[in-house]
This record gives C-alpha cells, sequence and structure tokens, in this order.
C-alpha cells in the first residue's frame, strides 16, 4: 500500500499544505506557486475566509474559471426510445423484351432488392446516448424496384446503430409482417379446408341422389348451393401489369406464393440485449423485407406471358427502448458548488457550466480522461509499479511484450500484461444535498449514476465548513440511497417471482428451485455501493484558511483506514482498505495529475 499523500513521489508534489508533508522543510505560504497568489496575498492582507469564497471574482477568466455563460449544453443522454424500421423489399417488374420483328418477346422483368437491415453494435468512443434519443425514428434504406431487361433493383442500404458499451435494450413493441402473414395463411389453409369438405359433401350428396333416381336437376341444385371458392390470401401480394386489357384480367389466373423465408433470421421476440463489452461485429435487430419476384418467375406452359409481379415484402417495424447502464468509470459525489464541474474542466475537455451558485449544472456532464496521445504514446505518466497495488512490478520485453511479474505467497508467477487503460470517464452529477434519497434537489435521478460508477469521487469543498461533516452527510445520502434500491430490487424479484399455486404461496416445486440459492439478507445493507472503492478530492485549497480543515479530514481518513473510526457510512463491511484525501485547487489546474494516477490505480485493482 503507498505511503497517503507520499512525500517521497516526486509526482504527487506537496504544492498544497506543504505542513503535512513532514518530511519536506516547511515553504511559507508567501512563497507558494504563484497560481495560487491572488488569493494568498488575499490572506496576507487580512481578509477573512469567509470574504474570499467569490475569490474566483479575483483570478482572471481563463479555461478553468470561466464565465458563466462559457460552456457547452450538456447533450448526454442515457435513455433513448427509438423506433426502427427495416427497409421493404422493391418491386419485382413486369416487361418484356420488344425486338425488332419480336412482335411478343419473351418476359424480363428484374426483381426489387432487398430491403436494408438494421444493426446495433456497442463501441468505445461512444458515451451518450443523446443522438439516438434525439433522432427517435430510423429506417433502413427500401430496395429499389426491378427493372426491365432482367435488371434487378439495387439493394437497401443497411443501418448499424453505434451506441456506447453498457447499454441494454428492449423491446417494446414489435409489428411484424412475416407473423400477420403466418396467421392469414393459417386462416386461408383452415377455410380451404372446410371448402374441401362442403365440395366433397355435395359429390357424395349428388352421387347418392343419383343412386336413389333423384333427377339430374336435384343434383345440380346442390352443387349451385356451394359457396364461392375462398380467396388465396396472397392476392394482394401481386402487382398487375396497367395495360391490361379487360378479357386478360377475367381470364387472369394468379399463382400460389408459398411463404418466403427471409435472408436473415430475424431475432425472436422479446429482444433482450444487454451490450456490456464491445461487439467486434453489428448484432441484427430487424431484418430488411425480401425484394418482390420479376415477371419471369412465373412462365409456365400454360401461362407463357405472365402480366404480373410481385410486391416487395413489408419489413419489421420496432419499438426499442435503451438504456446506458454503465456511465462511467468515476462518479463525481459532492454538495452543490463544491466545485465538481470546475474539476471535470481540470481533468477533461469538458465545457461543464461553472459558476458561483448551487446547482449549475442540472443534467450529468461526462467527461473521458485520455491517457494516451492516440498513437499509443502516453501522455500521462504512469508510475511503474506500485500504486494501489504494489504487488506486482510489468517488465516491458522486447520479445514477448508486456509481462507481469506478481508475487504470491512467495511464489513468483509470471503472465500476460493487461492492456495499458487509454482513458477512463468521468460523471459530474448536480450537487446532493440533504434528503436526495428522497428526491430533494436534483438527487434521485443522478445517483443512479453513482450506483453504476466503479469509483467514487468525494469531492468536498474545503472553503465550505467541517469537511469531514461534509463527507458524511454526503455518504449518509448516498447509504440512504442505497438501501432504499435494495428494497426495490427486493420488491421487483418477488412480484417476478412465479408464484405456482395460484393463491402466492410457493409449492415444493418452486421451493426446490431456490433451495440452491443463497437466501438474500432481509434488511438492506447499501453495501453494492459502500463496498466500491472510494476517494475524497479536497478541492478549493488554494484558498487560505483551508490547511486546518485538510488536517483534520487526512487525520479523520486514516483514522477510518485503520479501523479506529467506521466507515462514513456506517454500513458495515464497506470499503475502507485506503481512504485518502487528495488536495486540489481546481480552478489552477493543481493537483489534478495525482487523481488521475489515483484512480488508475483504484480501478486496475
Ligand atoms: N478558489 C477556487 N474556486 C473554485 C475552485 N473550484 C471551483 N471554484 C469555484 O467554485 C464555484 C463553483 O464551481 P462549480 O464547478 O460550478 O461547482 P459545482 O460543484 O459543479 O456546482 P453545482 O453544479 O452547482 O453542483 C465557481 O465559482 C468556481 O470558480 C478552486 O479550486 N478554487
Ligand atoms: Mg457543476
Amino acid at each position: 500500500m503507498p505511503p497517503r499523500c507520499s512525500p517521497a513521489s516526486a509526482l504527487f508534489l506537496p504544492f498544497l499544505y506543504p505542513t503535512l508533508f513532514r518530511s519536506l522543510p516547511r515553504v511559507p505560504r508567501a512563497s507558494l506557486s504563484t497560481a495560487a497568489s491572488p488569493s494568498t496575498s488575499a490572506a496576507e492582507h487580512g481578509s477573512d475566509s469567509t470574504e474570499t469564497l467569490t475569490a474566483s471574482d479575483t483570478i482572471p477568466v481563463s479555461r478553468l474559471n470561466p464565465s458563466p455563460d462559457d460552456y457547452a449544453i450538456s447533450s448526454f443522454a442515457d435513455k433513448a426510445k427509438v423506433t426502427i424500421l427495416a427497409g421493404g423489399g422493391g418491386h419485382g417488374c413486369i416487361s418484356f423484351l420488344r425486338e425488332a420483328f419480336m412482335a411478343n418477346g419473351p418476359a424480363n422483368g428484374g426483381d426489387g432488392g432487398h430491403g436494408g437491415n438494421i444493426y446495433i453494435q456497442a463501441v468505445h468512443g461512444e458515451n451518450s446516448l443523446h443522438k439516438l434519443a434525439r433522432r427517435r425514428i430510423i429506417r433502413a434504406g427500401r430496395g429499389k424496384t426491378g427493372q426491365g431487361s432482367n435488371r434487378g433493383g439495387a439493394r437497401g442500404d443497411d443501418v448499424v446503430i453505434q451506441v456506447p458499451i453498457g447499454t441494454v435494450i428492449r423491446e417494446i413493441e414489435r409489428i411484424d409482417p412475416m407473423d400477420e402473414e403466418k396467421i392469414l395463411y393459417r386462416q386461408a389453409r383452415e377455410k380451404e379446408r372446410e371448402y374441401d369438405k362442403l365440395v366433397r359433401e355435395a359429390e357424395e350428396a349428388a352421387q347418392a341422389s343419383e343412386e336413389t333416381g333423384v333427377g339430374e336437376g336435384e343434383a345440380l341444385r346442390l352443387n349451385i348451393d356451394l359457396p364461392e371458392p375462398p380467396e388465396h390470401p396472397n392476392a394482394h401480394k401481386f402487382i398487375l401489369y396497367p395495360g391490361m386489357s379487360n378479357s386478360d384480367r377475367r381470364g387472369l389466373s394468379l399463382p400460389r406464393l408459398p411463404l418466403r423465408e427471409r435472408l436473415y433470421a430475424q431475432p425472436d421476440p422479446p429482444l433482450h440485449l444487454d451490450l456490456s463489452v464491445a461487439s467486434p461485429r453489428p448484432i441484427l435487430l430487424a431484418a430488411g423485407g425480401l425484394g418482390g419476384l420479376g415477371n419471369p418467375h412465373f412462365v409456365s406452359k400454360d401461362r407463357p406471358r405472365p402480366l404480373f409481379a410481385t410486391k416487395g415484402e413489408r419489413a419489421v417495424r420496432m419499438q426499442l427502448e435503451l438504456e446506458l447502464k454503465l456511465l462511467a468509470d468515476v462518479g463525481f459525489v459532492g454538495l452543490p458548488n463544491a466545485g465538481k464541474s470546475t474539476l471535470l474542466r481540470a481533468l477533461t475537455r469538458s465545457r461543464a457550466r461553472v459558476g458561483n451558485w448551487a446547482f449549475t449544472t442540472l443534467q450529468p456532464n461526462i467527461g473521458t480522461v485520455v491517457l494516451d496521445n492516440h498513437k499509443g504514446r502516453p501522455i500521462v505518466k504512469l508510475r511503474s509499479s506500485g500504486g494501489s497495488s504494489p504487488s506486482h512490478s510489468v517488465i516491458h520485453d522486447a520479445t514477448f511484450g508486456s509481462v507481469v511479474v506478481s508475487q504470491q505467497h512467495g511464489q513468483v508467477q509470471i503472465g500476460e500484461a493487461p492492456e495499458p487503460r487509454k482513458r477512463f470517464t468521468i460523471a459530474d452529477i448536480p450537487g446532493l444535498i440533504e434528503g436526495a434519497h428522497l428526491d430533494r434537489g436534483l438527487g434521485m435521478e443522478f445517483l443512479r449514476h453513482v450506483e453504476r460508477a466503479g469509483v467514487l469521487a468525494f469531492v468536498i469543498d474545503l472553503n465550505a465548513g467541517d469537511a469531514v461533516k461534509a463527507l458524511k452527510s454526503l455518504w449518509t445520502e448516498v447509504g440512504l440511497y442505497a438501501r432504499m434500491r435494495e428494497d426495490e430490487e427486493r420488491e421487483r424479484e418477488a412480484s417476478e417471482r412465479i408464484d405456482w399455486q395460484g393463491d402466492g404461496s410457493t409449492s415444493a416445486a418452486s421451493r426446490m428451485m431456490v433451495a440452491d440459492l443463497p437466501e438474500p439478507s432481509a434488511q438492506p445493507t447499501g453495501l453494492h455501493i459502500a463496498s466500491k472503492p472510494w476517494f475524497v478530492i479536497a478541492t478549493k485549497g488554494d484558498l487560505p484558511g483551508t490547511e486546518e480543515n485538510f488536517d483534520k479530514l487526512k487525520t479523520y481518513l486514516d483514522a477510518v483506514t485503520d479501523g479506529e473510526e467506521p466507515h462514513p457510512s456506517n454500513v458495515e463491511h464497506a470499503w475502507t482498505e485506503d481512504c485518502v484525501a487528495i488536495p486540489v485547487s481546481a480552478i489552477h489546474g493543481q493537483g489534478v495529475d495525482r487523481i488521475i494516477h489515483w484512480t488508475l490505480g483504484l480501478l486496475d485493482d
């Protein structure tokens, strides 16, 4: 375990609070970095720390201290409802060869093109569903109609919907013309069977009347009583030649079309996809309709010049609900106005709105910390070994690439090094207030994102009163929310359980089914959030008079790590492995490197 706020590490320069880094000579406040000077000089002039609340006013406007209207509107969305329409098939063509001295050439109408499919693919680099949420309807291309001279129509364009990794797709509604057609065919077959039965009965009756000597007239009457034969269900699928004469139309007998199988298998309903890893290939959501058949398909000895072709098949239409589950690697949790958005700006290229008032942020902002220059070369210097996982070291070998040498129980083990992380994402959510778990403030909606982050970073304003108290109240809110969610989950699970008896009691059969499963604990613990690794980012450290507050916070966190104090949420068995507080001054971009390194250590553990 690395020393907390290690004075030996050159990366973790104690630019703030030199007194906490005992082995370093005490640096007088006046000689702190120039960036911190405006507020320092304010302190020298004897100003009160509460007066420096608006210290950002004295700092020149920059990317990290922007004017309130210098921001990009957050285009983030974690939910979307879309209707997808696969492309219908193009119609078949009715055409005949026309050449000099050939009055009635053979049929040469081309087939229609097949409709385009709609696929979905989870990819790296996407981290929001806002583009989909805005589009609402996604259509694949329609197949083109066939042409004369046996030229087939072009295929409709496929559409690949790219979504972030962690997207869950649920089907709400589906209209599949193939299913409708199957039902129509089944009904038609039943009607035909009934008609055949009637015909057979009429014939038998006619035969019987002949044998019993009833006159020919009676037999004829029985035949006339028969209803019209049922129409075949695929009559609507044909297109007729527009220049057809009335006599042609009267003598037209349309052939029976068999049910055609789609080129691509349509996934069975209800569709439920959980794309928790990048999909190497796009996954089919909706298959396009088949192209119609040109008139040469219907040429026969009795019908040398078919004056019809078939229409393209209609395609699937689906309504889907998409939800982005795994949102960010790190979730910022903090009171309003703590400096979360400024910190996000300092760590990433985000242009989140910053303002000296509560609830500046109304929608979550997602920022990506890029660790390489997109060519594999690191732009953030990583620690060679150690961090929060010092039990292994990475050796770079020209022949074998990266090899991990780890020591477990005194034995050296050699394994393949994991791909170095190239980026991680941070979610900056609106500030939490007391009662957030009861949906006060902008609370609940956004605590969901915290629940899903791998690491929690508590952003505490050192200039806004007791930091330990602030941390405890934030953890209390998060803990209460976690318990509430566990309760909800349990209720949902109970309502989804099969009621074998129909009266709410569970029979022996269902008991057998769940016998091997561990019984869920009766009380919600909130452990699913409290067991996540976390750390504290103590911000606004440039403001005078904050050093003491940080000192207290550090002492408290050391006590939590050593087990002398309970976890701030009071949840038992919560994560207390290495609770640290990192002092930063986001407005000056100081200390942010250390956040990146610490986060990497926690994420890679
Ligand atoms: N002196 C100083 N001021 C800071 C620092 N970080 C943020 N501020 C100021 O604190 C105020 C609030 O910053 P924001 O980043 O908007 O805070 P927030 O936590 O995102 O606020 P909400 O979105 O309302 O929850 C702004 O006036 C910032 O300029 C810092 O490190 N030092
Ligand atoms: Mg904000």
